[in-house]
């Protein structure tokens, strides 16, 4: 169903503004000019204090199935500007078909925890190909990190209980929900509903049943015995369609006769009501009844702020299902990642680096060809310099805050490792694909080195994150230069 849709290659997958530039470097004879382009967000999102980088992966498969086809070409060649004459000449056509990717991609590994202002993603190679690929790349990875980056909050504050991701119903489009899925995998959730996700991705699946199934019979007890004949192995009962206490009641009841036919009945689901008042509840009349191992499975527009407070309440919840609020992000429905230049070669082979200014000092890029080291100290992380991969560290070690220069930091650590990696190198995969579980591992294991200040939710503690010292110099000194060349030409027109 999904083919229907969309069937790679998809280098159509591009904003028109890509191939009008892209069409200019051709025109000018700079197609092949080297440059250098770096993905980032700049701010971690929810207000929270870190993110967790994913769609690495479908980042990597795009490009290597990037081709215009002949239908793409065909396309291309029926668009027309405002005079109604072709957009683009032949021989630009010719020259895409012909085009294959020999960019050089370094990225951090999915499951990585992140930050603001580093880069993702670095793209290396012929500008016009560097420029086709910003709005594609942004695309995957800017939702997949976003989703991930919930699920990890909502795995946070459900601490060791797991989450179940129920999404598919309320996310954005067939792949927006299988993107979910996979990057709330990757986030910390336990399984999804989704079952094309199990199948495609080997995301585990579960699932309880619906209140459809039990207002389908005259009676809620005959409801749980119905289901429990069908399926002995997996009954979690939903229940709150009636009345939700007396639904427990019958649930244990039910189990009781699963329990003399050799089953165990798994658990009961909470839908509505005050989750806190009735888990508790809930759980005594279990208890009482025997099923001290059933597990109370609660949903209803769960996300991380309820899930802390409804631990704080003292609930008896040991499984969270969440939908609506993890795959559509609901409080900030998209990442901010940006992809910009930051260096282009020269005639003579030597590299300019570039920077953009703007009057928000958060939004003035950082030049070169950058690379992120992080600090550890006895297995936690302290801090993570950006520097300039060809210029290498300055001995000084400090970082520099790249909003207020006056914030210095020296990073003493015990070690520190390189976060972007080689994927690709001249339009050739480098890197293997990852699993999954590998994947969530990383994540897991990087947040729990990750200083509990940070991962609060409320006004969480920044990490510290700067450029290194000769590097911020560098910025410095093309920041004043930029702003001079602009005065002086302001004094020349007036
Ligand atoms: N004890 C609690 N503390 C904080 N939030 C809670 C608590 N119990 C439930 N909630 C949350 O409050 C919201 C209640 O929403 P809503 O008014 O839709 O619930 P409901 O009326 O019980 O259920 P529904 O309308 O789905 O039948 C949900 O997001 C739910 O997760
Ligand atoms: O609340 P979410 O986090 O999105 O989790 C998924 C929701 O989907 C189901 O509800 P359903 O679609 O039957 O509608 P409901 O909201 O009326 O319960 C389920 O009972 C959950 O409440
Ligand atoms: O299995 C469930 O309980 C489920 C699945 C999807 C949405 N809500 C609940």
């Amino acid at each position: 169903m999904i083919n229907e849709l969309y069937q790679p290659p998809l280098a159509l997958l591009t904003d028109l503004y890509q191939l009008t530039m892209a069409y200019g470097y051709w025109k000018l004879g700079r197609a092949d000019q080297q440059a250098v382009f770096h993905l980032f967000f700049r701010k971690p999102p929810f207000a929270g204090g870190y993110a967790v980088a994913a769609g690495l992966e479908q980042a990597l498969q795009y490009l290597e199935r990037f081709r215009f086809d002949a239908s793409d070409l065909e396309y291309l060649a029926s668009l027309t500007g405002n005079d109604d004459a072709p957009l683009f000449e032949q021989g630009f056509l010719e020259y895409l078909d012909q085009t294959k990717l020999t960019v050089d991609v370094d990225a951090v590994p999915e499951g990585t925890i992140t930050f603001g202002q580093e880069p993702l993603l670095r793209v290396r190679g012929p500008i016009l190909q560097c420029q086709l690929l910003e709005t594609p790349l942004l695309n995957l990875i800017n939702f997949q990190t976003l989703i991930a980056t919930k699920a990890s909050r909502i795995a946070t504050a459900a601490g060791d209980d797991p989450i179940l991701e129920f999404g598919l119903r309320r996310a954005q489009g067939i792949d927006g929900a299988l993107s979910a899925s996979r990057a709330a995998y990757i986030g910390g959730s336990a399984a999804t509903s989704n079952v094309l996700a199990g199948k495609m991705l080997g995301i585990p699946v579960k699932g309880t049943h619906a209140h459809s199934w039990v207002m389908s019979f005259a009676t809620e007890a005959e409801a749980f015995d119905q289901y429990a004949a069908a399926m002995p192995n997996n009954c979690v009962f939903l229940v709150d369609t009636y009345d939700t206490l007396d639904g427990v009641r019958q649930a244990c009841e039910v189990g009781k006769t699963l329990r003399q036919r050799g089953h165990e009945m798994v658990g009961i689901r909470l839908d509505s009501g005050d989750l806190a008042y009735l888990s508790i509840e809930a759980r005594k009349i279990l208890d009482e009844a025997g099923f001290p191992a059933a597990a109370i499975v609660a949903s209803n527009d769960l996300d991380e702020h309820i899930i802390e407070s409804l631990k704080t309440q003292g609930s008896q919840i040991a499984i969270w299902g969440v939908g609506t609020k993890l795959v559509t992000a609901f409080d900030q429905p998209a990442l901010g990642g940006v992809y910009k230049l930051a260096a282009i070669q020269q005639a003579d082979g030597t590299w300019l680096p570039k920077v953009k200014l703007s009057e928000q000092a958060i939004k003035t890029s950082i030049p070169g060809t950058l690379q992120v080291r992080r600090y550890l100290a006895e297995g936690r992380m302290i801090g993570d310099m950006i520097y300039d991969q060809t210029q290498g560290i300055d001995p000084r070690g400090v970082i520099v805050d790249s909003k207020d220069a006056t914030r210095r930091k020296r990073l003493v650590c015990t070690e520190s490792t390189d976060l972007l990696q080689p994927t690709m190198r001249a339009g050739e995969r480098v890197s293997p694909s990852e699993t999954l579980t590998d994947i969530r591992q990383r994540a897991k294991q990087q947040l729990a080195s990750l200083h509990p200040t940070i991962k609060r939710f409320m006004n969480p503690h920044e990490y510290p994150v700067g450029l290194d010292i000769g590097l911020h110099e560098l910025r410095d000194k093309m920041i004043h230069e930029a702003r001079q060349s602009r005065w002086n030409d302001e004094e020349t027109t007036t």
